[in-house]
């Protein structure tokens, strides 16, 4: 039985509307201005834009965060009283809250998830300042996430209207630079027999396909197991994985994931770059700190090489050196490496990948991969 589906019918293409790429990540945290700072002295972004008090702002702070095309929102709430953020945050601890898509034709898909049955959790409106106007809506989608989405086409600002810009911080020239140039794709976690509806939800609602699948016939690791699925716009620029846990002898991951989280939700973000051994000499030296990999896992990779078609062009020594993972098939390879949680809870991470003509997931990586987050697991003592 095969563990993997790679799946070659896209369906129909929808008639209408389209989703041109991630827009931004909103992150909701009790302290926006300490976990931009995370991002910008960590992983290179730079301050973009901020709303909040002085800008008339009244309930919430914001801090707009970029790296090249990969932009992340941190807000937070200001007053102590109970509100469905101060609720999540309290509950979740800071988690991402909302994919935004950028989208053409809002109207058309808006009123196309509405017809399937998706709840819209704000119809569209629209926003304006002096550089133009937004339309945006947002639906509803696993657990406490939403997805924001959003047509900017008639818009030149920085972030969107409403937002005053920021300068540089000046503590970025004197760091290692950060090429990653976009986001790749953002898993979500999710309980017990919910990746399939949650995937089915994508098909009915958004009009987005199955792009690949792996199931649990393979046990990965001799404690854990998981499925995923993954989702994809028409274009299949935007992809979301799902995981859900699977039997095995002891506590899967993603069950970890979703006791900690208390339900659903996204579980890593991936950033691609076309040059990770730079970008992760870069990263390791502002500080990021990145899963182990045994040597004996560059040991067997090297073996396999030989008796396969594809060459990787980077030094094997070097990408041993930084831990980095290499998946590969005839026709190409990919590298990625994942950061430890970026926040207390066993929750959120994030993937570095880097592509060459490979649109898998690693899962060439899985059983390496699962044992080195097991190993971070015992240390927790959650396995
Ligand atoms: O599927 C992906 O996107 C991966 O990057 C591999 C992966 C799958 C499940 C995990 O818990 C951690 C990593
Ligand atoms: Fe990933």
């Amino acid at each position: 039985m095969s563990v993997q589906t790679t799946y070659t019918d896209k369906g129909k293409k929808p008639e209408q509307g389209r989703f041109v790429s991630f827009d931004h990540l909103t992150f909701w945290v009790s302290n926006a201005k300490q976990a931009a700072s995370y991002y910008v002295s960590r992983f290179g972004f730079e301050p973009v834009a901020y709303a909040g008090l002085e800008t008339g702002s009244r309930q919430t702070a914001s801090y707009v965060v970029r790296l090249n095309k990969i932009t992340f929102v941190l807000q937070a709430q200001y007053d102590p009283v109970e509100t469905s953020f101060n609720k999540e945050v309290a509950i979740h601890g800071d988690f991402v809250k909302d994919i935004a898509f950028e989208v053409e034709n809002l109207d058309y898909i808006v009123e196309y998830a509405k017809k399937q049955g998706a709840v819209v959790v704000k119809d569209i409106w629209e926003a304006k300042d002096e550089f133009g106007s937004v339309r945006m809506a947002v639906l509803k989608t696993y657990g406490d996430n939403t997805h924001t989405l959003v047509d900017r086409s008639k818009y030149k600002g920085a972030f969107l209207p409403g937002y005053q810009s920021l300068q540089t911080d000046p503590i970025s020239k004197h760091l290692p630079k950060v090429e990653i140039n976009f986001i790749d794709h953002v898993v979500a976690n999710q309980p017990d027999n919910q990746m399939e509806p949650v995937g089915s939800w994508y098909e009915r609602c958004l009009q987005f396909h199955r792009f690949w699948s792996v199931d649990d016939s393979q046990i990965f690791t001799e404690y854990s197991s998981l499925r995923s699925l993954v989702m994809a716009n028409w274009e299949e620029n935007v992809k979301l994985p799902i995981n859900e846990p699977a039997e095995g002898k002891k506590k899967s991951q993603i069950q970890e994931y979703v006791e900690y989280h208390g339900g659903p939700g996204v579980q890593h973000i991936a950033i691609n770059t076309e040059d990770i051994i730079t970008t992760i000499k870069n990263l390791r030296e502002r500080g990021v700190e990145f899963l182990t990999i045994p040597s004996v896992y560059y040991k067997i990779i090297r073996e396999k090489l030989q008796h396969s078609k594809v060459r990787v062009a980077e030094s094997i020594d070097e990408l041993e050196r930084l831990h980095i993972l290499i998946d590969y098939d005839d026709n190409g390879y990919l590298l990625q490496i994942f950061t430890k949680n970026t926040q207390d809870r066993p929750t959120l991470f994030l993937e570095v990948i880097q592509r060459r003509n490979h649109n898998g997931f690693g899962a060439g990586n899985f059983k390496t991969l699962f044992e080195s987050i097991e190993l971070e697991q015992a240390k927790r003592g959650n396995l």
